[in-house]
């Protein structure tokens, strides 16, 4: 059967997006089919309904926050029909775990009516830093990426009937991971908000990249919904113009920093 390849992923520092990429390039590039993107880390893209048939292979990539599915996209992600499709289910992590954030991935799929016969965790520099999990994926993650979509490839040629995949994780699935401040309490970081330094030219193209669509067009420095701390306007500033200063939040990001700095490498299942 030919079917069509479908890559799509929320992925606003864009890790995510290098890796779905990666294994759609090589799956579409065996079959001669071209790939269809479905970028949803912007709102709108996540009003549209969307369905897919038994001819397709959807290749889905989400970061993991607090160790689980970011539950801003559960909506949209338990809206999807996948009416038998095949599904390859990705999870990219900052280098310290994906928890269960994996195995809800899948699960979330397969309540859809997908079929998910891969899934795997990558690893990609941390939104929170510059350098926890450095420039990752990197070239090494890369050639991973490549023996994964041809062992997928190989798995979808040889099977005779293609099985849902066991991937790691637990059920039910632990809480959302919390960071923890000096005197070991749980903090809740969700109320944080980037902040706008005097670099800032107005360019406005925060207000573009953010996947809440919260940055004020009007004012850069004020926002209009919630902040999900994903780093995209910090990251993609081109005058390093926004920042936070919490202390909470910075104490977290340098106890990742310190705790997490050894390579873990990709998690592969099929
Ligand atoms: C709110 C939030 C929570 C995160 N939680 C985790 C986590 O539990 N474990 C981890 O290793 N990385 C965590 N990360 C890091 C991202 O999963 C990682 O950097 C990912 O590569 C970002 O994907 P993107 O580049 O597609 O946006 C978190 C990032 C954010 C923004």
């Amino acid at each position: 059967m030919t079917r069509s390849i479908r890559a799509m992923y929320f992925s606003p520092t864009g890790t995510t997006q290098k890796i779905i990429t990666g294994i759609a390039g090589t799956i579409s590039k065996h079959f001669a089919q071209e790939t269809h993107t479905i970028d949803f880390t912007l709102p709108e893209e996540r009003m549209k309904p969307i369905s897919f048939s038994r001819d397709d292979i959807v290749i889905i990539g989400v970061p993991v926050y607090a160790g689980r599915v970011p539950n801003v996209l559960l909506k949209y992600l338990t809206s999807i029909m996948g009416n038998d499709a095949l599904a390859i289910a990705v999870v990219l992590y900052g280098n310290r775990n994906y928890d269960d954030a994996l195995i809800e991935l899948r699960d979330i799929l397969n309540n859809n009516g997908f079929k998910v016969i891969a899934g795997g965790a990558f690893i990609g520099e941390h939104s929170f830093s510059k350098t926890l999990a450095q420039n990752r994926p990197d070239e090494k993650d890369m050639n991973i990426v490549e023996d994964f979509a041809n062992q997928i490839i190989n798995k979808m040629r040889t099977s005779n009937e293609l099985q849902t995949v066991n991937v790691k994780g637990n059920q039910p699935y632990r809480n959302y991971y919390k960071p923890i401040n000096k005197e070991g309490i749980p903090v809740d970081i969700r109320k944080v908000t980037p902040k706008t330094n005097d670099r800032c030219l107005d360019c406005k193209l925060c207000v573009t990249v953010c996947p809440m669509g919260s940055i004020d067009p009007e004012d850069v420095t004020k926002l209009k919904g919630i902040c999900i701390k994903c780093g995209a306007c910090i990251k993609k500033c081109p005058s390093e113009a926004k920042y936070y200063d919490d202390q909470d939040y910075l104490r977290h990001k340098q106890e990742l920093e310190l705790e997490f700095s050894s390579r873990n490498e990709p998690e592969l299942f099929l």
